[in-house]
């Protein structure tokens, strides 16, 4: 089922995407995703997210990896946003092999609007989001005061570091 809300700029929804990278040159990479996704038509990026170095989850025999997230504001469908999203990755060399393995570039659609879905291709919010810390640390940078997710992420991104499963450390600072 979708549902969605009404946002405060006609026709703009807003979205959260979270970046990944733990291949070649990961901050280089992350910076072109944004670019991309900046140059993207119905796109427009509100907020960017400090970048993290967090120890690689799951599957662990990988490189450490960058992340990060974006705020977006947007007139695409989610179904079209997601497309824009595999093109970045697909742009920047992304290739598809190992199920949480390691890559150039990850691109996920945290939350968009008020919708929840679930469909074979896509489901909101990101089913996995609110276990990881190198989300959802990323995700507390660009989460305005007034999001009404805002407490419950802060709170389980406090838990995920805690829990000291996930080393994660802030790289650069933005802004
Ligand atoms: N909210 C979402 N954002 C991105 N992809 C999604 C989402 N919901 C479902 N998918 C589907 O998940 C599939 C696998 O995505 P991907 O290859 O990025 O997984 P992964 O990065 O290895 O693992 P994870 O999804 O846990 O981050 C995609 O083909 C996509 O259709
Ligand atoms: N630290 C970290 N670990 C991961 C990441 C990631 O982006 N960062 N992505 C994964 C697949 O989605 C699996 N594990």
């Amino acid at each position: 089922m979708v549902q969605s809300f009404p946002s405060d700029q006609a026709g703009l929804y807003e979205a959260y995407v979270a970046l990944g990278s733990n291949l070649g040159d990961r901050e280089q990479t992350l910076r072109q995703a944004i670019e991309q996704l900046s140059a993207a038509e119905g796109i427009q990026v509100e907020r960017v997210s400090d970048i993290y170095e967090t120890d690689p989850v799951g599957y662990t025999d990988q490189p450490a990896f960058l992340n990060m997230a974006v705020a977006i504001r947007t007139s695409l469908t989610p179904d079209d946003l997601l497309s824009v999203l595999f093109d970045v990755e697909h742009h920047l060399g992304r290739v598809r092999d190992i199920r949480f393995g390691p890559r150039t570039v990850d691109l996920d659609l945290l939350l968009y609007e008020g919708v929840t879905m679930d469909t074979e291709r896509l489901i909101l919010p990101h089913p996995r989001m609110m276990e990881r810390a190198f989300v959802l640390v990323p995700l507390c940078d660009v989460l305005t005061m007034a999001h009404p997710l805002r407490a419950a992420v802060e709170q389980s991104a406090t838990l995920a570091c805690q829990d000291g499963k996930e080393g994660i450390k802030r790289w650069i600072t933005i802004c």
